[in-house]
């Protein structure tokens, strides 16, 4: 029998299975598709890297990632988005008319953010679990005394913000959910993609692909685990799949799953956020800006575009869509979608905006594997949630990943830090974060 089976070979999974197999653990992962990684996932087909789910290191102080990286050697570049901030790098940004806004103008609205944002920390505090995001927002704004237009934009960033970091509409979003994002620093991205950390943390895993698992058993001796390819016994389990994937009841788990944990997964909300890049021929946007950005009325797409030309070395723009907008945009065909965007930027840009060459457009929501994209806080639940969900089931069955990690959610460090936590849970005793890029032994 094996000591255990470690579910998804995403960050969390080969976390977990890394450490136990060079604790002398026998460890099979089991992995539904045909690549490791999960929601990090390079595409190179184009002959560069396009990272399709996470491109970030969120915060290089205090990181695990930060370490890892240097050990094995990954080429970075520094491109901080500050975790959706207002201000910080340049960005390019238009007013409702599509006109360029000044300086003045630009640090008008920066500031307004700022006096904002600080009337809606104390907002925040003073709500309760059943308050949403949007009632913090708009108990802030009508403290302000702004006349509607300019309360209209700071409303609309609020919006942008939640649908970004959480995949969710304002009103779905729990108004403690970002209390814990507080994410500082200097964020970097891949140019050889972000994929090569899960690659490197699955050499010398004994690693079962395209086995989806769809049921897990708890019994006195220990768990089984069934697949569409047979069945495992092992002492123990740790289930990393998705959030999404356990919602909609893919793994049937019997016994049923305790209140302390099936509460957990009703209550917190699965986010939806779409990545769309597009190549251009030329460069068409002002040097020296990172992004382009403006300012939109609600129910306005497409809103914000990074440069992320230093990445892939050619002339390339990312933008996102998040929440109703993300799924929306999943029913729609590549060439509606490429459409949508050129047709947005050039309201801001005019004719200068060439057809673009290539386009790279993600489907989270309706990759069955995932079913999202992250987590969030939704109204009636709360960050302890997060954590909840990854007590252990009988002594025999542990939750890891994304959704499991209360303090950093929707990153990739989380997960890593959560198949961690599992690794030490299983063995019921501390292990060291070092040694996950040490060569394993596979004869042991
Ligand atoms: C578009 C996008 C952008 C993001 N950007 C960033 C970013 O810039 N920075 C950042 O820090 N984070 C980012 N994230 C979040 C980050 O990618 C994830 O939080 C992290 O990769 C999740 O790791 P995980 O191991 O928990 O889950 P996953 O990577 O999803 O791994 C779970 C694995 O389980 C497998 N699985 C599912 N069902 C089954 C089954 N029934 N049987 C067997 N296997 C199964 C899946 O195929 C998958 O491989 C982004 C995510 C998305 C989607």
């Amino acid at each position: 029998m094996l000591d255990t089976i470690v579910v998804g070979a995403g960050i969390a999974g080969l976390t977990a299975a890394r450490l136990l197999h060079a604790a002398g653990q026998r460890v099979v992962v089991l992995e539904a598709r045909d690549r490791v990684g999960g929601r990090m996932w390079t595409d190179r087909t184009a002959g560069f890297s396009v990272d399709r789910g996470a491109s970030w290191i969120h915060g290089l102080t205090g990181n695990p990632l930060t370490g890892i990286v240097a050990e094995l050697g990954l080429e970075t570049v520094e491109f901080t988005v500050g975790s959706f901030q207002a201000g910080g790098r340049p960005i390019a940004d238009h007013d409702e008319a599509r006109q360029r806004m000044d300086e003045a103008a630009t640090k008008r609205w920066l500031d307004d953010v700022e006096t904002a944002d600080a009337l809606f920390q104390q907002a925040i505090a003073d709500s309760g679990d059943d308050e949403s995001y949007a009632d913090a927002a708009e108990r802030t704004l009508a403290g302000t005394g702004w006349d509607a237009e300019r309360a209209d934009r700071v409303r609309q960033f609020y919006r942008h913000r939640t649908e970004e970091q959480c995949g969710a509409e304002i009103e779905q979003v729990a108004a403690h959910a970002l209390d814990e994002d507080a994410i500082e620093g200097e964020e970097v991205v891949f140019p050889g993609g972000y994929d090569a950390i899960p690659h490197a943390f699955a050499a010398g895993l004994d690693i079962r692909m395209g086995t989806t698992v769809t049921a897990v058993t708890r019994s006195a001796s220990g768990v089984r685990v069934d697949t569409d390819s047979g069945a495992f016994e092992a002492a123990q389990v740790i289930v990393t799949v998705p959030l999404g994937v356990l919602k909609a009841g893919a793994i049937a788990f019997t016994p049923a799953l305790p209140d302390a944990v099936a509460g957990p997964i009703a209550r917190l909300g699965m986010g939806a956020f779409n990545k769309v890049f597009l190549r251009f021929p030329e460069r068409f946007w002002p040097d020296g800006v990172y992004a382009i950005r403006r300012h939109g009325r609600a129910g306005v797409p497409w809103h914000s575009w990074y440069d992320v030309s230093a990445v892939s070395g050619r002339p390339m723009l990312l933008t996102f869509a998040g929440g109703d907008w993300a799924r929306e945009i999943e029913q729609l065909t590549d060439e509606e979608i490429v459409a949508s965007v050129v047709d947005a930027l050039r309201g801001v840009h005019g004719d200068a905006v060439p057809d673009p060459v290539a386009h790279w457009i993600t489907r989270w929501a309706s990759d069955p594997l995932a079913l999202g994209s992250y987590s969030y806080v939704a109204v009636g639940s709360s960050h302890d949630d997060h954590d909840a969900l990854a007590e252990p089931v009988d002594g025999v069955l542990h939750f890891a990943g994304e959704a499991t990690y209360g303090h950093e959610p929707a990153t990739v460090h989380g997960p890593l830090l959560s198949g961690h936590r599992a690794a030490e849970r299983v063995l019921g005793t501390p292990l060291a974060l070092t040694g996950l890029t040490r060569e394993l032994d596979p004869s042991s």
